[in-house]
């Protein structure tokens, strides 16, 4: 793996939140006349590029829908991203596309083809750097085998190589979405809990690699993260959600802030509507 040399210039700001709220268009409101139901209400973020973070907060706290936004898959409803100085949201669609090439969403559950074979599913991760005809070309041939095998070899899954992706586990499919990033030219790496299907001894390797994976690229990790002790212990810097909205940001939670952040979690979440991915989210995907 290539590694780019270092800079000694202050680390840019690469994502600028200002007042952000994102509504999910299937969580309309129940009550006619009644608030809407924001999944983020006005998020205020400064994110320097190279910056490792985790996000942690009870389950439906916005952690997925946050990682979206900043992947420009889900429009806010209104304040402010900004994206290496740019608007995403004020862009055009073909250069929101471009700007959705430099970063890289590793979903919960990554969408890998279940007939496919593992070596073609990891190769994919070079699709926003291909051409149609080299996209098309790898689904036949592989195009680079060593790679795709050193990126398998990061996440203790080389001997899965051309194993199809329906023999996997749940939890070698979650390894094989992460392989993927390591073939990915992106420095913003968004994860979406990629610890949730492991065992404690790969769920650390795992958390290793990835960090690692992010320094030697000097790209931006933020992480979603249920494992609150390996945010605390490996984060320097960890966000807490909780009904979408940031109750703290910091480089050292205590027990306290904990607790504070699940409280009687289970019932703060707002209840969930089934809705189908929307376009800009369905169009980020294609990109992975
Ligand atoms: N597509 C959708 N349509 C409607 N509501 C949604 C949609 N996606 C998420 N929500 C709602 O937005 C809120 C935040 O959800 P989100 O998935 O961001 O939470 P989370 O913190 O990632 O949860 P978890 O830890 O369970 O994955 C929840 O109340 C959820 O029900």
């Amino acid at each position: 793996m290539s590694v780019t040399p270092a800079s000694n210039a202050a680390p840019a700001t690469q994502l600028s939140l200002h007042k952000l709220c994102v509504h999910h268009a299937g969580a309309a409101s129940s009550k006619p006349g009644a608030d809407l139901q924001l999944a983020l209400k006005n998020i205020s973020l400064q994110i320097k590029s190279g910056e490792q973070i985790a996000i942690i907060g009870p389950s439906g706290a916005g952690k997925t829908s946050l990682l979206h936004t900043l992947a420009c898959a889900h429009q806010p409803l209104s304040g402010e991203l900004i994206w290496n100085g740019r608007h995403p949201w004020q862009s055009t669609d073909t250069e929101r596309h471009a700007m959705r090439r430099q970063l890289f969403l590793a979903p919960q559950s990554p969408p890998l083809p279940a007939r496919q074979r593992v070596i073609t599913s990891v190769l994919a991760g070079r699709l926003p750097q291909w051409s149609l005809w080299q996209s098309l070309r790898n689904l036949f041939l592989p195009s680079d085998p060593v790679a795709a095998y050193d990126a398998l070899a990061h996440f203790h899954l080389q001997d899965k190589l051309y194993a199809r992706v329906d023999q996997l586990s749940g939890g070698e499919r979650q390894r094989c979405g992460l392989a993927r990033l390591c073939l990915s030219d992106a420095r913003l790496l968004l994860v979406d809990e990629p610890l949730s299907a492991l065992d404690p001894t790969l769920a650390l390797q795992t958390l290793n690699n990835l960090q690692q994976l992010a320094r030697q690229r000097q790209a931006t990790l933020i992480c979603s993260l249920h494992q609150v002790e390996l945010a605390r212990a490996h984060f320097p810097r960890v966000i807490g959600l909780r009904q979408g909205e940031i109750l703290f940001d910091t480089d050292h939670v205590t027990d306290t802030m904990l607790t504070d952040l699940y409280r009687n979690a289970g019932s703060t979440c707002m209840p969930a509507t089934a809705a189908a991915p929307d376009a800009a989210l369905a169009d980020t995907m294609r990109c992975f």
